[in-house]
């Protein structure tokens, strides 16, 4: 069933139009990473599914209500850039933003309590905020956002800023959020997308260009893919094959290559057999299923 109904959605500043007529919908419980490059209209998006910014065009329907009707209590949001009041510590930030959304004194405390402990900030739940690393403030950030226990949780790239270390706090974090809610994660990183959510929206240039799962994408795309990587330049050894039939695409970046087909058995013969008769510098060969990058390429290239 779905949390929320987004219809023929659009957005435009001025004569710009940013967001382009999305439509989709975001079923209770799942995580679903919304992808797209720099400008591609993630944020926009957000801050209108979460009622700071008005649409040009389209609705917004959460499960349950009208449209129109007051949906902030049953979201939280972690905006890309969150602003703290540095001197505060985490315990008092927290209790702060829990009143702000309506707890009173004693839950707004108790409350806080569960969710230092939650994201790992209970030893340093009496430092500083502005004493804390990124990847703390992030997870405060995501404490903060979900305080009132809201149905969908919007988080806008929280890991993108952050060191491996940090990224992976955030990233096992979210593993955990999304057991009791509905999670819409914005990222530009595909293989946190791959990793944490079962639904992928791509945006480009305000557009959805594809969504699904990557059951869904394997199944629609369905090929396989050979990893390919040389000592030296790959491209020069590939033109042998690049005309064969039984081959999709070629994609060669320096000394690395996937090669996509629907005929694994086939192009793995003549890969092999090539390779031998021409002496290729192979350092890896691998057969692999695509990935949610390879699906990137192709949608965009479309
Ligand atoms: N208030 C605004 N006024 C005018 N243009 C805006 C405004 N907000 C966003 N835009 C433009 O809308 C487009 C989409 O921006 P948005 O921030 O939604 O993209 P994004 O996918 O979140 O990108 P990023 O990953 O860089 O944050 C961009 O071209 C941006 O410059």
């Amino acid at each position: 069933m779905a949390l929320v109904r987004v219809e023929n959605l659009e957005k435009s500043f001025k004569d710009l139009k940013v967001v382009k007529g999305l439509d989709f919908e975001l079923e209770t419980g799942r995580c679903v990473a919304l992808i797209g490059a720099n400008g591609a209209g993630k944020t926009t998006t957000m801050k209108m599914i979460s009622g700071l910014l008005e649409p040009t065009k389209g609705s917004i329907v959460f499960e349950g209500a009208k449209q129109g009707d007051d949906h902030r209590r049953l979201i939280g949001y972690l905006p890309q850039h969150p602003v703290f009041h540095d001197w505060m510590t985490a315990k008092e930030f927290l209790e702060y933003v829990g009143k702000l959304s309506g707890l009173g004194t004693k839950e707004a405390r108790e409350r806080a309590a569960v969710l230092l402990e939650l994201v790992g900030l209970e030893d340093a739940k009496n430092r500083r905020i502005g004493k804390f690393s990124g990847g703390m403030k992030q997870r405060l950030g995501i404490a903060q956002a979900i305080i009132h226990r809201p149905k969908l949780i919007m988080l806008d790239e929280p890991v993108s800023a952050l060191d491996p270390f940090g990224r992976r706090e955030v990233l096992e974090l979210l593993d955990r959020l999304k057991q009791d809610a509905t999670v819409l994660f914005s990222t530009h990183i595909l293989n946190d997308a791959e990793e944490v959510c079962e639904s992928i929206l791509f945006l480009h240039n305000g557009v959805l260009i594809e969504s699904g799962t990557m059951e869904e994408f394997r199944e629609k795309y369905h090929q396989s893919k050979i990893d390919l990587v040389f000592n030296q330049d790959a491209k020069v050894y590939l033109n042998s094959i690049s005309g064969n039939e039984k081959i999709t695409s070629i994609q060669i970046e320096g000394n690395k290559a996937s090669i996509f087909t629907e005929e694994l058995e086939g192009v793995k013969d003549l890969i092999l057999s090539q390779a031998v008769k021409d002496g290729w510098p192979l350092t890896k060969y691998e057969i692999g299923s695509i990935s949610l990058e390879d699906v990137f390429m192709k949608v965009v290239q479309k």
